[in-house]
């Protein structure tokens, strides 16, 4: 991206795409005049534009023509053949598409877009604005890193996988802020059961999720030694363990990601 002043154009300008952009900017991989979208609603088009200044509108064959990546933004349910077919007239043949389509394979997009072209399949990171997170980021064979090294770390970090794991990092990975949002939704709500504010019990629960991951990052030690101090013999800690266990908790949470990971599948699946 620095050593050429690239193009990136998203065909979809939903909230993934918003918030990639707003990263991108806010990191200065490019600046707006550098980047182009195309949503199916008006009211997105001029919403994006007026926010981040971003040339956005409707039609799209001139900025397709001119963008070095095209994003392909819209959900697996949306017309994919459409998007690609705009692909497939109107791009340069040395473009990069990047797919952010969750489950969409890139034996699919070879296929919708019918035209030798590179392609780099991402789950892209959504914790964009933090500076934590991994995307995924899968290669056909005529894609290269160089191509969107760039891109890809101006909203997180980025790991290049083989395709057949895309589906577990959508729904172990990419999907893994959720879990945490709703553990600390559940654990504050705790606190609150238990009988402190709400206000108490947000201030702890916040606070104890950076420290216990700041100790493991520390001490490198696994949470299983970390548990063993904290509960003493007949103690407080161990008796929670022994409820939590009770409620199937692990095996739970484990079960969720292997749905999120089928449904992931699924998504891509041929309707
Ligand atoms: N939201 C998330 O946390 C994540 C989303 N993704 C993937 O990113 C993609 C987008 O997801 P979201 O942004 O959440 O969905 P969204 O529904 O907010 O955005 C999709 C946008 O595409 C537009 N659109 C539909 N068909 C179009 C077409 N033919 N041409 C131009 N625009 C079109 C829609 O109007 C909508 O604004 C999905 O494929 C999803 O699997 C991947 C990782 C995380
Ligand atoms: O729920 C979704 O479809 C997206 C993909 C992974 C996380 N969010």
């Amino acid at each position: 991206m620095k050593e050429k002043q690239k193009r990136i154009h998203f065909i979809g300008g939903g909230q993934m795409a918003e918030a990639m952009i707003r990263a991108i900017l806010a990191n200065r991989v490019v600046t707006a005049n550098q980047i182009t979208v195309s949503d199916v609603v008006a009211e997105r088009n001029s919403y994006l534009n007026k926010t981040f200044g971003v040339v956005a509108s409707e039609k799209q064959e001139e900025a397709i023509k001119q963008a070095d990546i095209i994003v392909i933004g819209v959900r697996p349910q949306d017309d994919l053949d459409t998007v690609g077919n705009l692909i497939k007239k109107g791009s340069q043949p040395d473009a990069t598409v990047v797919s952010i389509v969750a489950g969409v394979t890139i034996e699919k997009l070879e296929k919708i877009i019918a035209k030798d072209i590179a392609i780099i399949r991402v789950i892209p990171n959504t914790l964009t604005d933090t500076g934590f997170g991994y995307s995924g980021a899968a290669l056909n064979a005529l894609a290269t890193k160089h191509q969107v090294d760039d891109f890809l770390n101006g909203f997180g970090k980025v790991l290049y996988v083989e395709e057949n794991l895309i589906d577990i990092f959508t729904g172990f990975g990419v999907a893994g802020p959720n879990y945490i949002y709703y553990f600390i939704e559940s654990f504050a709500d705790a606190g609150v059961l238990a009988g402190l504010s709400r206000e108490q019990a947000w201030m702890l629960t916040l606070e104890n999720m950076q420290g216990a991951v700041e100790m493991l990052k520390q001490t490198n030690k696994h949470p299983r030694a970390l548990l063993d101090i904290n509960n003493s013999a007949g103690g407080v800690g161990i008796t929670a363990l022994h409820e939590l266990n009770n409620s199937d908790f692990a095996a739970g949470l484990q079960r969720s990601v292997l749905a999120a990971v089928r449904r992931t599948t699924a998504l891509g699946a041929d309707k």
